[in-house]
């Protein structure tokens, strides 16, 4: 498999990765030790690491946000597994959406009566 194509599976890589460190030793692994925690802390730690692109992205700091969006993706990872979601899941989502426009997709919603 060339480089590149290696490249594009590296998330479902992680995604295994961190399958199979489940049942592994929090003092070993940081993706046990974050699931030992529990749900809320791994939601926790996706909400601060989002907080974290996002202030990259406003300073205009190119490599941060490279750096910030790796954490962002691997604890987004971290909160599939806990949950049961697939990257499978995700991508049959992001593939039922394509083709459609956002704008169009908004202005279809049924409108709030207040
Ligand atoms: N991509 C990552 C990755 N990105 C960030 N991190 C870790 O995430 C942690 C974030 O640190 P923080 O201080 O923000 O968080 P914290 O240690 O939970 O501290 P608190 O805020 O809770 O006090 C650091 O320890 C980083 O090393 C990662 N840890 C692991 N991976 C991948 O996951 C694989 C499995 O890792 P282990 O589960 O550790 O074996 C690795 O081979 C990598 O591919």
């Amino acid at each position: 498999m060339s480089k590149d194509l290696q490249a594009r599976y590296v998330l479902e890589r992680l995604f295994d990765t961190v399958v199979s460190r489940k049942d592994a030793s929090p003092s070993l692994s940081h993706s046990a030790r974050l699931m030992a925690r529990g749900r809320n802390k791994i939601a926790q730690k996706f909400g601060e690491e989002a907080v974290e692109c996002v202030i990259e992205a406003v300073n205009g700091d190119r490599d941060a946000l490279i750096s910030e969006s790796a954490d962002v993706l691997y604890h987004l990872v971290v909160m599939w597994v806990d949950a049961g979601v697939k990257p499978s899941d995700v991508w049959a989502e992001l593939e039922r959406r394509e083709g459609t426009s956002g704008i169009e997709e908004k202005a279809s919603r049924p409108k709030h009566t207040p």
